[in-house]
């Protein structure tokens, strides 16, 4: 569905809206464990979060243009549920720049085995600091994109071994300048569906905060938050979409 025409503020400020959402709890989450590129799977609490923030959007006669997730299958089939419960035929463009953060060598471990496995500094960094790099997967490593077929094509000088937020910023980059600001610029309203980490960076990025600061936001599974952009895309108000239903 295509929006017809822009909204206006009161104030006369043409409106376009940003939905972030990330995706469903996993499996992995529901289990602790750092995730990053792993794939796996939704949990059933996931799948319902994802049915419940459709239908939330769907009452709200919320207009979507367009979808975008990365392309980890929490998201994608995060992304799926949605539209389905908007009753909405919109492709889900995914791009793996969406990504969550690479988390390298903590891949597939829980808290405890990673700092037994690495020591508490090595670990503790990689979550309270934006420049905190995890401890980086070799090579040959099987979670190393770059031997995934579904990365194949990619320049593998690209493809991370283990980000700190900042470098998933980074990353993102070309996906959100080329493809996705161009849409929000046209008054498209747009969703994306993605992780925590990445959204967060994102988060950041719009509404200008400090590296301190984006390491303080938190954002919950399955919960679509909503910001309002005006013509120079600065957000103008965000909120929860269940805080207003
Ligand atoms: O990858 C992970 O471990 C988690 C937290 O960073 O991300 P998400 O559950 O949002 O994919």
């Amino acid at each position: 569905m295509m929006a017809e025409f822009i909204s206006e503020t009161k104030a006369g400020t043409a409106i376009t809206r940003l939905v972030l959402l990330r995706h469903g709890q996993s499996i992995w989450n529901r289990d602790k464990m750092f995730t990053g590129w792993s794939d796996v799977a939704l949990s059933s609490k996931g799948e319902q979060e994802a049915e419940r923030a459709g239908v939330l959007l769907q009452q709200a006669d919320f207009i979507l243009d367009c979808c975008f997730s990365s392309t980890l299958q929490r998201a994608f089939e995060t992304a799926r549920i949605v539209l389905s419960a908007m009753a909405l035929k919109l492709p889900v463009q995914k791009c793996w720049r969406l990504n969550e953060r690479h988390y390298g060598a903590l891949e597939g471990l829980g808290r405890l085995a990673a700092v037994r496995k690495f020591g508490l500094w090595p670990v503790l960094r990689t979550q309270i600091s934006y420049d905190g790099e995890p401890p980086r997967l070799e090579m040959d490593d099987a979670r190393f994109p770059g031997n995934q077929s579904g990365y194949a094509g990619i320049d593998v000088k690209e493809l991370p071994l283990g980000e700190s937020l900042r470098l998933a910023a980074q990353r993102l980059q070309p996906c959100w300048q080329r493809i996705i600001k161009p849409e929000l610029e046209h008054g498209r309203n747009v969703l994306i569906v993605s992780h925590k980490n990445l959204l967060r960076t994102l988060m950041g990025q719009l509404e200008h905060l400090t590296p301190q600061q984006v390491m303080k936001l938190k954002l919950p599974t399955g919960r679509p938050l909503v910001y309002e952009l005006d013509r120079t895309l600065k957000p103008v108000r965000h909120y929860y979409m269940d805080e207003i239903s």
